[in-house]
C-alpha cells in the first residue's frame, strides 16, 4: 500500500511569506506533508518541476444566477471557468438567482442546485433587502457566510436596494448573529437622479453613463455604510471599490478599529474609462470603470496593504441583455472569474512587480480569513489540499475558444496573459488540466467556522 494518495514534487510552493521550493504530499484530499524533499510511495505523482504551487483562489464575489437564470450562467459553466483559472473555493452572491437568496428554503434550492454541480467548493451569501430582516436569523443558520445589501438599484427586480434605516436594522440583526454585511456602495438618489435626467435629455452614450455613476456617489456610499457599521458595532465588508479614495476612507476607518474591509476587482485594475467607451457592453459595469489615475491609486493601495481581498464579480448575462440603443439599457456586469489569477500575475507581478506573497494572500489567505473558510486558503499540513499549478513565465494570448462561460464574452479576450494555470486541484482532486475540466461535480458547501 501506498504512503500518500498523491506526492507533488519539486514545485515552488507560494505561501504569504514568500516562495519556497516543496513537495507536497496529499491523503485523504488534505495535505499531509510539506518538505523540500519527500520520500515514500504514493498511488500518483505529479513532477511540478518549473511550476508555481498556489493556494486555489477564493473567489468571494461571483454571481453564477443557478437556479432560475441558468441560461445566463449556471455552477456548471461558472465553476468550470473557475477551475480553469486556478480557483477552488467560490462565494456565490445572492441576486441575479431567482428566487434571490433571502431565506432558508431559497438558500436550499441553491445549495442543492451547486452541490448538483459545481466543480469546486462553494459558499453563499444570504441577501439582505428591506423585506427579509426577520428571515436573516434563518439564513445565518443554513450557513450563510454574511448579508449583502445594495445601496443603489440592483438592476434586478427582486432584489430591492436598502436606505440607510433598513441598513441599520440590518446591521443590528447581523451584528446580533455575528455575521458581516456586504455592501454595494453607490448612492442611490444621486445615480438615480443623474442617470433620469441622461435619459431624459436623450443622452445615453457609454460617457453618458460614466457620469451618471461618478466616484462621489461612490464615496458618499461608503461612508454611510461605514458610519453605520461603527454604530451598529456590525463587521462590514465593502465590494468592488472602484477609486482610491473610497479605499482610503476603508483604511481610516481601520486605522480607528471599525471591523471594515473591502474588495477591489481585476477590472478596476486592469481596465479603464476609455476601454468602456471602446469595447462597450462587455466591459459595462458599476460602479463603472475609472480614470487611469484612479487605478494607478488602486495598484498603490494594493502594494501598501489597503485592500484586503479581489473578487471577479462574475456577473455575465446572455448576449441578447448586452444589446441596447441605449447604454444604461444594458446588462451591466463583466464575465471575468476564469482571468482573475492570470490578469493579477500579468499585470500585477510581471508588469508592477506585486509580490506573489501578496497576490496570494489577497486571492485567498485574507479572503479564507475574512469569511471564515475552514481548511482554505493556506498551504499548511491539515488544510485542504486545493492547489493552482502555474506556469508563471508561459506567455498566451486569450482567445475566446479559452473561455469555459456559457457565453463566451470577456473584455479580455485578446489580451496578452504572461503566468499560465496549468492544473488545478480540489481536495487532492484534478478538477482541470491543460484545457480539460473534469466532468465530475465534487463541490461542497462550506460554512463560516469562527476560530
Ligand atoms: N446585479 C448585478 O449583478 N450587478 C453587478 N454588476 C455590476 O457590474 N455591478 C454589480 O453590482
Ligand atoms: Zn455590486
Ligand atoms: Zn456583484
Amino acid at each position: 500500500m501506498s504512503l500518500y494518495d498523491l506526492l507533488i514534487h519539486d514545485g515552488i510552493l507560494v505561501t504569504s511569506n514568500g516562495a519556497k521550493y516543496a513537495d507536497l504530499a496529499i491523503s485523504d484530499g488534505k495535505l499531509v506533508a510539506i518538505s523540500p524533499q519527500l520520500t515514500g510511495s504514493a498511488s500518483e505523482e505529479i513532477d511540478a518541476t518549473g511550476l508555481h504551487i498556489f493556494p486555489g483562489v477564493i473567489d468571494a464575489h461571483v454571481h453564477f444566477n443557478e437556479p432560475g437564470r441558468t441560461n445566463w450562467e449556471g455552477f456548471a459553466t461558472g465553476s468550470r471557468a473557475l477551475a480553469a483559472g486556478g480557483t477552488t473555493t467560490f462565494c456565490d452572491m445572492p441576486l441575479n438567482a431567482s428566487p434571490p437568496t433571502l431565506d432558508a428554503a431559497s438558500f436550499a434550492l441553491k445549495r442543492e442546485a451547486s452541490e448538483a454541480a459545481s466543480l469546486v467548493d462553494f459558499a453563499l451569501w444570504g441577501g439582505l433587502v428591506p423585506s427579509n430582516i426577520e428571515q436573516l436569523d434563518e439564513l445565518a443558520e443554513c450557513g450563510a457566510i454574511g448579508f449583502k445589501a445594495f445601496m443603489s438599484n440592483s438592476g434586478i427586480d427582486d432584489f430591492d436596494a436598502v436606505d440607510d434605516d433598513t441598513l441599520q436594522r440590518g446591521m443590528e440583526r447581523a451584528a446580533r448573529l455575528g455575521k458581516l454585511v456586504a455592501v454595494h456602495a453607490e448612492d442611490d438618489h444621486l445615480t438615480t437622479k443623474l442617470a433620469r435626467e441622461a435619459i431624459k435629455k436623450g443622452q445615453t452614450s457609454v460617457r453618458d453613463y460614466l457620469q451618471a455613476r461618478p466616484v462621489s456617489a461612490e464615496l458618499d456610499a461608503i461612508q454611510r455604510a461605514i458610519g453605520i457599521a461603527e454604530a451598529t458595532g456590525c463587521s462590514l465588508h465593502i465590494v468592488h471599490i472602484s477609486c482610491g479614495a473610497g479605499i482610503s476612507l476603508v483604511a481610516e476607518a481601520r486605522a480607528r478599529n471599525v471591523d471594515v474591509s473591502c474588495e477591489t476587482c481585476p477590472h478596476y485594475l486592469v481596465l479603464t474609462e476609455e476601454d468602456m467607451e471602446r469595447m462597450g457592453a462587455v466591459a459595462k459595469c458599476s460602479p463603472p470603470l475609472r480614470i487611469k489615475a484612479e487605478q494607478e491609486m488602486l495598484w498603490e493601495h494594493l502594494r501598501m496593504g489597503h485592500i484586503q481581498t479581489i473578487g471577479s464579480d462574475h456577473s455575465p448575462s446572455p448576449t441578447t441583455m448586452k444589446i441596447a440603443q441605449s447604454f444604461f439599457q444594458v446588462w451591466g456586469g463583466i464575465s471575468g472569474c476564469q482571468s482573475l489569477l492570470s490578469l493579477l500575475l500579468t499585470k500585477g507581478h510581471h508588469e508592477r512587480n506585486l509580490p506573489l506573497s501578496l497576490l496570494t494572500t489577497l486571492t485567498a489567505e485574507a479572503v479564507a480569513r475574512r469569511f471564515q473558510l475552514p481548511g482554505k486558503g493556506k498551504l499548511v499540513i491539515g488544510a485542504d489540499a486545493d492547489l493552482a499549478l502555474v506556469d508563471l513565465q508561459a506567455q498566451t494570448i486569450l482567445h475566446t475558444e479559452d473561455l469555459h462561460y456559457r457565453h463566451q464574452q470577456s473584455p479580455y479576450i485578446g489580451m496578452s496573459m504572461r503566468g499560465q494555470i496549468t492544473q488545478t486541484l480540489l481536495r487532492g482532486r484534478t478538477v482541470y488540466k491543460q484545457g480539460q475540466c473534469s466532468t465530475q461535480a465534487h463541490g461542497q458547501l462550506l460554512t463560516p467556522q469562527r476560530r
